[in-house]
């Protein structure tokens, strides 16, 4: 039997995301609050010689070329180990492409997690997690999951503790968004250049710094500050309450997000509708998260914002979740 590793990984919601000005590299500093959710992407390794990929599910007409971050994953952790070895990966995605739900995110890293059980490579987890940080910033969070705080890019993650389960309603649109294009719409509204210089005068969210962290009470994101993550948010998830977590949703790229697709307002305004607790753009968008008191609340929630046709899908799911996990591997002989 050829030898095989399958491996899933979640996508994941910005409870909140605090957005610094530009880096000279053109990257922005990050404070936010990711939350793994209940939607997975699945990646089958099968020994083989040559990489190479294919794909069910959503974003079929994905590039399956070394332009795909699950073919990047392989390759770069080949190069790493040393591996002359190949792997026929088989992805199946359930998160939306482009979604603001990291799919590409958690398809790297389940592929890195993969072919590293698959190739016997040995490489600790923390040796994972600095090659995801290469692939994108989101992809280290893929790894680990559940709830954490990202700052740096987003890459440098701290374990947030969180009680209970959250029940989400998340409105998908056929057509994603560009995550550059958003942060270029950022720092239009805020008047930034790319290269991190403030165009304009009064920017409000944030300073030229690198750092970011947990705030002080009343400082998340606010002017002259690097951008933090509001106390208030890490003891609502620790309430277990998700009347106490709605009042601390917040995302800088949720303006920029409406600036470039308007018909996210009404996405909002059918959450609030339909009894939402509180509703969010989860990270650069288009998909938005409302949250609900629990499992019932939620399917009602949904069934009305179906109902208004505001979204290409509406789906629930819960979190937080754990990271890329391996579901079955068979050693076999080739
Ligand atoms: C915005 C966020 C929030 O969680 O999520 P998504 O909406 O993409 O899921 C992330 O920061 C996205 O992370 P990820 O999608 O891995 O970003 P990368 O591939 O590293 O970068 C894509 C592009 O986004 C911009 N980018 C990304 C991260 C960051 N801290 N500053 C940026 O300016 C840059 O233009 C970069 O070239
Ligand atoms: N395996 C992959 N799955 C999804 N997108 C990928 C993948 N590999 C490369 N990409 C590129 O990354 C872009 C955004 O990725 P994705 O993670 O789906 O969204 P987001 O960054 O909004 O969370 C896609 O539009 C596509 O161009």
């Amino acid at each position: 039997m050829t030898p095989k590793v399958q491996v899933r990984a979640p996508g994941k919601i910005n409870l909140a995301l605090h957005v610094g000005p530009p880096r000279p590299d053109g990257y922005h500093p990050l404070a936010t609050l990711f939350q793994a959710v209940s939607l997975y992407e699945e990646v089958l390794a099968e020994a083989a010689d040559d990489v190479t990929l294919t794909i069910h599910g959503r974003g079929a007409d994905l590039p399956t070329d070394a332009t795909n971050l699950a073919v990047r994953a392989a390759q770069l952790l080949r190069e790493t180990s040393g591996v002359e070895r190949g792997v026929s990966l088989t992805l199946t995605k359930e998160v939306p492409v482009a979604g603001g739900m990291a799919g590409g995110s958690a398809d790297a890293a389940a592929t890195l997690l993969a072919c590293d059980q698959l190739w016997g490579t040995g490489l600790g987890r923390e040796e994972l997690a600095e090659l995801a940080g290469e692939l994108g910033a989101d992809v280290p969070f893929a790894l680990t999951g559940l709830s954490a705080m990202g700052t740096g890019r987003g890459d440098l993650l701290t374990p947030v503790m969180s009680r209970g389960t959250y029940h989400w309603v998340l409105a998908v649109q056929a057509e994603g968004l560009s995550t550059p294009a958003v942060f270029r719409e950022f720092d239009a509204l805020r008047g930034f250049s790319p290269d991190g210089a403030a165009r304009g005068g009064g920017v409000p969210g944030a300073h030229s710094g690198g750092g970011a962290d947990v705030a002080g009470a009343d400082s998340a994101g606010g002017a002259g500050e690097a951008p933090r993550v509001d106390p208030a948010l890490l003891s609502a998830l620790l309430s277990a309450d998700p009347l106490v977590l709605a009042r601390h949703l917040s995302n800088d790229l949720q303006e920029p997000a409406l600036e470039l697709r308007p018909e996210l307002g009404d996405v909002l305004a059918a959450a609030d509708r339909a009894g939402a607790l509180a509703a969010v753009v989860s990270g650069s968008g288009p998909t938005v998260a409302a949250l609900a008191l629990d499992a019932p609340h939620a399917a009602s929630v949904a069934g009305v914002m179906r109902a208004a046709e505001v979204a290409g899908e509406i789906l629930t799911v819960t979190g937080p979740v754990p990271g890329a996990r391996v579901l079955e591997h068979v050693h076999g002989r080739r």
